[in-house]
């Protein structure tokens, strides 16, 4: 077959799961019906052993390779040349995936506030759906971080066998207080913008930036703001933090909705391994995979000893460090660090 589009073109295809199977979720409510937007690279081997599934965080698409660029592409550690990688858009998010602005099959309206409540589990389930349609019997690796992270955990105590590897990156395995903390105040933010609660698309999104810019103080760390925003002239006022701050909320609410925001804030909250299960260290004994638990020495928000409680409570578990001034978001940046630490992992 003679493929017309260059070696990276041809790996990266986007495709919709549509599940006529209803989702029960944790809460007792059911999704009727939902869609998967989500996008693959490269090609699954005969033996179906190569396949690196990959969950995005709070904000992320299933353009794993754009957000992702230093880990995931040609001649990267998850290199599309040898691995089939995939990465769903998470239920909930807006970049393709059934969620608040998506129509409710009974009433023929869109969701808005009535989109039922997901938790990670759910996610997880959702994702289980999309593997037994795509009949891929077994994962190599499933990796994600900080809300990708508690997916990919629920996951994987429910895969068992079929998954060999689980990277889970400044994430936890129940939400702290803190977490909860930060989350209700973004959505205090975003309920005190007038428009919230009105049924368009737009509802909320000037409270947006408000949220995002608390979350982005959660985020990175203040020697990351100091080494990077920290002002040369004397000046009384329109400081270098304040203005980065109001950027990044434009941005997010540039690229992203307030209601999936709100809706997946309330996800990340919702983390719990244990939860009928016996608590987090039943849970974690349950994974059969090896575990590989990433935190970032200077992660304000998921701090390193969660992830180091990931790893001491695994079976097959281990512990690395991320070193950055970045905070949180360092799984997110620190590109050299992360291929490291997996080449290490996975010589082992
Ligand atoms: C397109 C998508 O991301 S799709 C969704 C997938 N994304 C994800 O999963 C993660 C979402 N992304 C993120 O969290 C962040 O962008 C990261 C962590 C990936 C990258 O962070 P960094 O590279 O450190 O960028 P940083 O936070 O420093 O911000 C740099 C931006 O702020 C701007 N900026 C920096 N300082 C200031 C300032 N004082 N005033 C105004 N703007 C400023 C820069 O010009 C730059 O703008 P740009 O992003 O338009 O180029
Ligand atoms: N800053 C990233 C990670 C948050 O945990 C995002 O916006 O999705």
């Amino acid at each position: 077959m003679e493929f017309l589009l260059s070696p990276r073109e041809f790996t990266m295809i986007e495709h919709t799961f549509h599940s006529e199977e209803p989702l029960v979720l944790e809460s007792g409510q059911v999704l009727k019906s939902y869609h998967l937007a989500y996008t693959t690279y490269g090609l699954l081997n005969p033996d179906k052993s190569n396949a690196i599934w990959v969950v995005h965080a709070l904000t992320g698409n299933s353009h794993a390779a754009e957000w992702w660029e230093g880990l995931i592409g040609d001649g990267k550690f998850f290199d599309p040349a040898s691995h089939f990688i995939i990465c769903v858009n998470l239920l909930g998010s807006s970049y393709g995936s059934t969620n608040p602005l998506s129509v409710n099959p009974d009433t023929g309206q869109s969701y808005f506030y009535d989109f039922p409540q997901l938790t990670p589990r759910d996610l997880a389930a959702s994702l289980e759906a999309l593997r037994i349609h795509l009949h891929l019997s077994q994962i190599h690796t499933l990796i994600g971080g900080s809300l990708g992270g508690q997916v990919a955990l629920e996951w994987a105590v429910e895969l068992g066998k079929k998954l060999k590897n689980a990277v889970i990156l400044a994430s936890t395995a129940k939400t702290s207080p803190w977490v909860i903390g930060f989350n209700e105040a973004q959505r205090m933010a975003i309920e005190s913008d007038p428009s919230w609660g009105s049924h368009t698309p737009e509802a909320g999104k000037k409270g947006l930036e408000t949220a995002r810019a608390i979350a982005m103080l959660s985020y990175r760390h203040p020697g990351d703001l100091k080494k990077k925003q920290t002002d040369t002239e004397e000046k009384l006022e329109d400081f270098r933090a304040a203005s980065y701050l109001r950027y990044q909320g434009q941005k997010l609410a540039k690229r992203f909705n307030a209601l999936s925001y709100w809706t997946l804030s309330k996800t990340m909250d919702s983390q719990d391994l244990g939860r009928n299960r016996g608590g987090a260290v039943a849970a974690l004994q349950c994974i059969e995979a090896r575990v590989l638990a990433i935190g970032v020495n200077t992660d304000l928000l998921f701090l390193p000893e969660e992830s180091q409680f990931i790893a001491e409570n695994s079976k097959r578990g281990q512990y690395k460090e991320i070193t950055s001034t970045a905070g949180h978001d360092a799984f997110l940046i620190e590109f050299e660090q992360l291929s490291a630490l997996l080449t290490s992992f996975y010589q082992e």
